[in-house]
This record gives C-alpha cells, structure tokens and sequence, in this order.
C-alpha cells in the first residue's frame, strides 16, 4: 500500500492549505486527528489523518508499534518504518532531506549574563538570567522549551543557536565535540527562526523560494534540481498550492511555514524556532507542530519555545525543557513529565493537561518549593545522562547479552526490545564501530528481516532510500553558497523586484522632487540673470541644497532601520554577506537619488533662468546637487544603521543643523574657532558653495540690470561672491570634500553592521 493518497490527505488535513482539520482536536483534546486517552496520549486510531507522522505517534497501516513503545525512540525508526511504505514521489521528496546531518547538542553549566547601566544606581551592573542550565538536544527528535512568561526561553534559545553570544558562558558540545557558537562550523548546522515573520511583501513564495535556493545553493546546482527541490519542500509543508502567491497574502501559519520552507533549502540539521505558534489559530498551531514534528523524524534537531499547547499539541513532542526563572524545573521526554512531577508529590489531575499543569507549578500556584524542582530536575538529568553517557564500548557486549538473553527468553518481545537497541545504538558516545557490531548482533539475534532490522540504523534508512528511483544530484546536492557578484546580482534583483512592485514610495519620492521643483521655480521665476535678484536666487540655491539634503538623507534614515531586522536575520542564517548586501542597497539607492535631484535641478533651474548662462554652469549644479544628496544619504545609511529609529529621526536632523548652520548659511568670519573645524568638514558648506560658485563665479558675466533700477550692486557676479566670502571657492575641493564623506561614511556604515551583526 502506498501512503501517497495519506500524505497529501496529511497536508491537507494537518499541514496544508487547507489547513483544517486535525488541530480542531488541539482544542478539544480529541477530534479528527485522533483520539486522546486520559493521559493526552495519542490512540492507534490517529492512523490516516495525517500520513503518518504528524500527530505524533502513528506509525503507517504496517506498524506495530504501540505509541508508548516509540515515544522515546520513536523518531528515526518510526520514519524508517514509514519510508519502506513510501511512494517514489514521496521517496524522492525525502531523498533530498536524508542526507541531513545529525547533530547533538549537549550543554552544560550555560550562563547569560547582560550589563547594563543602572541610572538610579549610577553604575553598570550585571544581571545574570540563565542560571547555569544544562540539557540535550538530540537529532530526530522535537523538543519543546516551556516556561512562563520572562522566564529566559527566548534567551536560552537565543543562545544555544548561537544568536547571543556576548555575556555567554558554560559549554556546548556537539556530537560530543566542544564547540563554539560563534565559530563558523556551529553556525552553518544552525538555523534560527525567529517568532515574527519578516518576508518581503512584494514577493510571490515561489520568487522568495527560488531566490533563497540561489543564495544558499549557488550555481553548481541547476535551476531545475533547485526548482524540484523547491517544489518538494512546499509540498512537504503543504505550501504547494501558493507557489504564485504573495507572501502579503498568506496567512499567519502559512507564513510559518514558509519560514521554516525558506530555510529547509540548506538542509540545516539544527533548527531552533522562537514561539512558532505564536499568533495561530488552534488549527495552523496544530499545523505547525505537525510540521516539525516530520522535521524532526527526518533527523533534523528542532527545538522551539512554546506558550500553553494543547493536550495534543503538547503530546507531539519527543522532548520538554522547561525554564523557570533561568534554571530548568524539568527535561527529558514529554511521557516523563506526569510520573516526574508525581515523585515530586505533584500529581496532575485527570483529564488536566500536563501542560498546563506544569505552567501552574512553574508560577507557584500549586505551593511547591520550585528550588527543590530545580534540584530533582538537574538529579533527574545527571541520572538519564550517567545511564547512557558512561556506557563504556566494553558495556556493549553485556547489553547485548542481555538483550540476547531477553529475547530467547522472550522475557520482552522484539518488538519492545527493538526501540530500546535503537535508543542505545544510535548514541554517540558508544563507537560507532561498537555500534555497528551490536546492531550487527541484534540482526542475527532476532533474526529480524532485513525490513526490521532497517529501521533501526539511520545509515540502512538512506540505503534504502538509495535503491529508489532518485537522481544521483538529488541525493548529493552540492551545497556551496552563491558568489559575491551572484549575491550581490540576486540581492539587487530583488530590490529591484519589490521596487516594481511597490512604486507608490518610490513614485511619491519622485513627484515631490518634481513638485517642489515647480514650486521653487515659480517662487523664484527668472532671478537667474537678473542684477537685481541675486539675493532672490541665492535662497534658491539655499533651498535647494537643504531640499536635496534632506530628501537624501531621511528617505534611507526611516527606512533602512526596518531593513536592518531582516538583514539581521538573513546574515544570520547564512543567505549571504554583508558586502553584495550592502552593495546591492546602495546600487539601487545612489543612481534614484541621483535622478531624483537631477529631475529636480533641471525643472527648477530652467523656471528660475538660471539655465541662461553657459551649460558647464549647470552640469556642475546638477553634479554638486547629486553629491550633497549622496553625503547626506550616506551620512542617512550610517545614523539609520547606528541608531534606533526614534533617536535617529531625531538626532539625524539635528546633526544636519549643526553642519548647515557652520558652513551653510554663516560666514567663515562670523563662526567661534571652537567651530570652524564643523566649516572645513561641512559637506552642507561644500554643496552650497559649490553651487553659488558653479552659478556666480568661476568668470561669469555682468548679470542683467534692469533700467528701471538706479542701481545694481550686484551686477558683477564676483562683487557678489565676494561679499558673501566664498570668492575663492575651488570645484575641486568641494566634489573632494563630499566625495570623502560618502565613502567614510559608507565605510562607517559597513563597519557598525559588521559589528552589529558579528557582536550578536
Ligand atoms: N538584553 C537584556 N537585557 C536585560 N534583560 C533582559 C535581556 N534579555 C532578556 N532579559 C530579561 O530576561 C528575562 C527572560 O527574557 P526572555 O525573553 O528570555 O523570556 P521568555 O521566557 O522568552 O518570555 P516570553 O515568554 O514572555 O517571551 C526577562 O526578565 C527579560 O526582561
């Protein structure tokens, strides 16, 4: 029997679009997606809704494997077990996850600690908010961290992925190797989705999907391989049907998922995942833990907070870690919870979900010293540890003696034995070839065949996996990140997507320029050539320079804060560099501001006559304009980067005050020496000087005075200028001067991101 017609009934029913179903049970406790025993432990009879994995223990029409059985073990030889039962359309789905690498995180003694400054107590002191935790996370299996509200989940997640590492100490193993979160290895292993989605509006999912292959796959893999993988990760998150859907248009689970969909391209083994069902509804929460429960019986490590599950949802996952007040209450597999709080005289009630009951614990409503959990918790830890940590390879042979004994004796069945073998066989602290010889006693022990004995070794899964008709690249996809000039290519695509998309900010920046232009040009109509209206025109230039000055700077100001939230995220998580990031923002942003300002320029130029002199004239207007436009857009990048955007909105104008009021609209003479060194440094100053030079100086002719005037002071440019001081204005130093603050102040920009996204 093929499970095909009961997978895509699973994503339709559990996980997919149609995203009813199974979790109207999440509410209830029982419902279409199974039933629920006193215990909220799932009955056999889940069978069918949902393939075969998604609510928790239902193992195909062909197992029999009792849930209680799998529980502890249950992932990798429950999707063993499955795989035999598969399709090739579904083998070939899976075929692309199984060469996921497994990796076990162990941690020990981890603190974090913050530092702040204290103003009641005028002095920086450190707060410690994860009190030495340790604990497991294992490959293949799903585990929840609980706790109440402030209790550290978030924190302890943003740790052990990595996302924190200032103020972290302790130790992380992986695979029983230290490592540390900050090096490069442990990041490319590591996946972090964070609880709010951040997707790019603009783009359809199959755009989003693609261009995340690109990123993370690179060119070796072909666009056919990364749309087939593409189209079978949707598939496998039932997100298939909204391949031409914009990701604007989904819905809060479908945006979940489409989260997780976009990092699953890189096949990550560890996936740690802040409040994923924050904000869903009971059916698209049921959904999600769904989701990654299959996540996790394809060896993936999948590690999320959650707030309040269901009884159901609660039952779906392998393992709980729960945080109180930064140190753990409890870890180890969901079924232990109940018979844990028990030995601790705290006995849950019937038909209470252990989930809630253990919130009501953690917050002190059951009047239990939470101290003494704490130490039960880590007792409780040391002993599951010490039974398995400390087997020795010489231990192996006793095992599988006794397990040999267990069996001819049929003191326990095979099948009670089996996931017991798997559980010890697949630990890593036992060689690998002490492993291989006990699985190599069981099979001929058991005398299992050889489908049994398959599911109890992960390696034998991907064997069989092998025999079915996949391609030898979908097996092997080579995974190497796109180049710099790929990102930086595929990064400005999508600027230049969303931009087409989304014109109407783009188009408001380029009419208010126009507009403005016309409005300054009536203003100040024909002052360009006239003796008599030198002074007129000169509050032209005045305010045109502080227009394209302002315009420059607080269009990226406002903006680019928000686009700092996603960069974090997706540096984090490896899509690409900094540098093709950065690139790419500014390829878009210099040449729109540019025409921005020209358009400007050449409208209000032309109103106010100022385009009557020679035409070198206002090619250094425009040019001039442009570059005071891109110093204080570049100045705009670095205060939006360094500053929340509340103080930059307000601290960016007062800065642009500062150099316009020392340089801009005050006489060198007239500045205090205290400020001067604000004259020479004003790209305010260089812009405008510029200007007035490129229109008045530089040789120009007597201007027109009228004959009804007696007199025209200002008929001779030059007596103009130099009443004003600035006769000696050099183009040169000018373009110099705003050319050297662009690149330092981008150099600035790149150099706080950097520290920024690498302080973490
Ligand atoms: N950078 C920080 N500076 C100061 N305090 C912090 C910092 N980060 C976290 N905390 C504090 O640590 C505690 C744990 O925060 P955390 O966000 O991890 O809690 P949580 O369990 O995820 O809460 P919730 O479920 O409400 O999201 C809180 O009291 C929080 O105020």
């Amino acid at each position: 029997m093929t499970l095909l017609p009961d997978i895509k009934a699973a994503d339709a029913a559990c996980c997919g679009g149609g995203g009813n179903s199974s979790s109207d049970a999440s509410s209830s406790g029982s419902g279409s997606c199974g039933n629920v025993n006193t215990k909220g432990q799932l009955h056999e009879s889940t069978k069918g809704c949902l393939g075969f994995d998604c609510c928790t223990a239902k193992a195909g029409s062909s197992s029999e494997i009792s849930i209680d059985e799998t529980a502890s073990t249950s992932s990798r030889t429950l999707a063993a077990k499955v795989n035999n039962n598969l399709s090739n359309f579904d083998k070939e789905i899976y075929a692309n996850f199984d060469h996921c690498q497994k990796v076990d995180i162990e941690f020990s003694d981890v603190r974090y600690e913050v530092r702040k400054f204290s103003f009641p107590e005028r002095k920086f002191v450190t707060k410690e908010i994860l009190h030495g935790l340790n604990g497991q996370f294992r490959a293949g299996e799903l585990t929840a961290i609980m706790g109440p509200s402030g209790a550290g989940k978030s924190t302890l997640l943003n740790v052990m992925s990595g996302f924190c590492a200032t103020g972290v100490s302790g130790s992380i193993r992986v695979n029983g190797k230290p490592m540390s979160p900050k090096s490069e290895k442990f990041r490319q292993m590591v996946c972090y989705i964070h609880q709010d989605d951040l997707l790019r509006p603009q783009l359809m999912v199959g755009e989003v999907m693609l261009l995340a292959a690109h990123l993370k796959l690179g060119f070796k893999v072909s666009k056919t391989h990364k749309m087939n993988l593409i189209k079978h990760i949707l598939t496998l998150l039932g997100l298939d049907h909204r391949y031409n859907v914009f990701t604007a248009k989904l819905s809060g689970g479908q945006k979940k998922r489409l989260a997780i969909a976009l990092e699953l391209i890189s096949n990550p083994p560890v996936l740690y995942l802040d409040e994923p069902t924050t904000g869903l509804d009971s059916s698209s929460c049921s959904s999600c833990v769904a989701l990654l429960k299959k996540l996790a019986l394809q060896g993936h490590t999948i590690v999320c907070t959650i707030h309040q599950p269901s009884a159901l949802i609660f039952e779906m996952f392998d393992k709980l870690y729960t945080v109180v007040d930064g140190h753990c209450m409890y870890q180890g597999p969901v079924r232990e919870l109940v018979p844990f709080l028990a030995e601790q005289q705290l006995v849950c009630p019937s038909y209470h979900n252990p989930a809630d009951y253990l919130l009501e614990v953690a917050v002190g409503e059951h009047q239990r010293d939470l101290d003494e959990l704490i130490n039960a918790a880590n007792v409780k830890y040391y002993d599951d540890v010490a039974r398995y940590r400390f087997i020795k390879p010489a231990d192996v042979t006793r095992i599988m003696a006794t397990i040999k004994e267990n069996i001819e004796g049929s003191k326990i069945s095979q099948k009670q034995t089996l996931p017991n073998v798997a559980q010890f066989s697949s630990f890593d602290y036992v060689k690998p070839a002490q492993q291989d010889l006990a699985l190599e006693e069981i099979k001929a022990l058991s005398g299992a065949s050889k489908e049994t004995t398959f599911e109890l070794q992960e390696k034998q899964q991907s064997q069989s996996l092998a025999n079915v008709t996949v391609t030898e690249k979908q097996q092997h996809l080579p995974i190497s990140s796109a180049s710099f000039l790929m990102q930086y290519l595929l990064l400005l695509q999508r600027i230049l997507m969303c931009a087409r998309r989304n014109y109407f900010l783009l188009l408001a920046r380029i009419v208010s320029h126009i507009f403005i232009g016309i409005i300054f040009g009536y203003l100040y109509m024909n002052v360009g050539n006239s003796a008599t209206s030198v002074l007129g025109n000169y509050v032209y230039l005045y305010g045109s320079t502080l227009l394209l000055v302002y315009t420059g700077k607080m269009a990226v100001v406002l903006t680019f804060p928000l686009e700092i939230d996603m960069l974090t995220r997706e540096h984090f998580n490896r899509w690409y560099k900094l540098g093709p990031y950065f690139l790419s923002l500014i390829s878009f942003e210099i040449p729109f501001q540019s025409l921005c300002t020209a358009l400007y320029i050449i409208i209000s130029v032309h109103l106010t006559g100022n385009d009557s002199v020679e035409s070198f004239r206002i090619y250094y207007f425009i040019l001039l304009g442009i570059m005071a436009s891109l110093s204080a857009q570049a100045w705009g990048f670095f205060v939006g980067a360094t500053l929340p955007t509340k103080l930059a909105v307000f601290l960016g104008p007062i800065l642009a005050v500062m150099f316009s009021v020392f340089g801009f609209c005050t006489r060198y003479i007239d500045i205090t020496p205290l400020f001067r060194w604000m004259w020479h440094l004003s790209y305010f100053r260089a812009g405008f000087h510029g200007a007035l030079n490129a229109i008045y100086g530089m040789d120009r002719n007597f201007l027109e005075c009228p004959d009804t005037a007696i007199y025209c002071h200002f008929k001779s440019p030059a007596v103009f200028l130099k009443y004003m001081m600035i006769s000696d204005v050099h183009m040169s130093d000018c373009l110099t001067l705003m050319s050297i603050v662009i690149i330092v102040m981008h150099v600035l920009t790149i150099a706080t991101l950097w520290y920024k996204l690498n302080r973490r």
